[in-house]
């Protein structure tokens, strides 16, 4: 399994920025080989960075997407949009989409569904918030948000990816201890590998939550963590290259 190392830019870099990162980024890693490298920046930016990457190691992804194809949805995403631009990857149930804009398990399997049947890789977010962590709720709700979200998928499930992201480490500077992601990500692996009876060695489960360059080599040590989902670390090309770096140690 090759570990994926994902850029998620949120809402950041204009088309003019995302172009100059590219530029600079595409040439730091043109050498990488062994780990899958893909970066999700605006909808906006997302044509201009297509034609960069064109024959480039560096995979496409979206940051979300709505679960109809074309239609009366002001302001959305559909698929066939995103497959036009060649992405490959869409992140889906996001924290900042659950808690910030409301989204609810329901609505992110629908939008898991819909995105594998067009051909896209879902990269499905789920993770615990500081309370629930606290209340020692943390695989209650990650075997929560994995079930629902991938209803319907359970034998398929080598079509996604999944990214653990402890909703308290994300663009705190409090990652999660390579301890506590084992936990987790050890706990997802039985579970995903129960869910589909055993189809589950094509899914990775990435890490997300306030890695850095400096963090990322003890993290990746973690046996069942296969990647990392970055924010913040991730809108500096170096940064993310040093990122890059650590994950081929392993
Ligand atoms: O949410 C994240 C990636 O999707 C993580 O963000 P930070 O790396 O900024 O903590």
């Amino acid at each position: 399994m090759r570990y994926l190392i994902a850029a998620n830019w949120k809402m950041n870099k204009t088309v003019a920025e995302s172009i100059d990162y590219i530029e600079i980024f595409k040439d730091l890693v043109k050498e990488v080989e062994g780990v899958e490298i893909m970066i999700a920046p605006s909808f906006t930016a997302l044509s201009s960075v297509s034609i960069l990457l064109e024959k480039t190691n560096i995979s496409l992804g979206a940051q979300n997407m709505f679960y109809v194809e074309r239609g009366a949805y002001t302001g959305e995403i559909s698929p066939i949009m995103l497959t036009e631009l060649n992405v490959k990857y869409v992140i889906l149930g996001h924290s900042e989409r659950r808690h910030i804009f409301g989204e609810k398990d329901e609505l992110i399997n629908k939008k898991v569904l819909t995105a594998v049947e067009f051909g896209l890789r879902p990269i499905l977010c789920v993770g615990e918030t500081l309370e629930e962590r606290e209340l020692g709720k943390t695989m209650n709700v990650v075997e929560r948000q994995i079930r629902a979200g991938i209803a319907g998928l359970e034998r398929e499930i080598s079509l996604i990816d999944i990214a653990y992201e402890p909703v308290w480490a994300i663009g705190t500077g409090v990652n999660a201890t390579v301890e506590q992601a084992q936990e987790v990500h050890h706990f997802i692996r039985n579970l995903i590998n129960d869910i589909s009876k055993g189809n589950d060695k094509d899914t990775r489960i990435l890490y997300g939550g306030s890695v850095n360059e400096k963090n990322a080599s003890e993290l990746i040590k973690a046996p069942d963590v296969e990647g990392f989902l970055v924010g913040t670390a991730s809108l500096d090309p170096q940064k993310f290259y040093k990122i890059i770096l650590s994950s081929l140690e392993v």
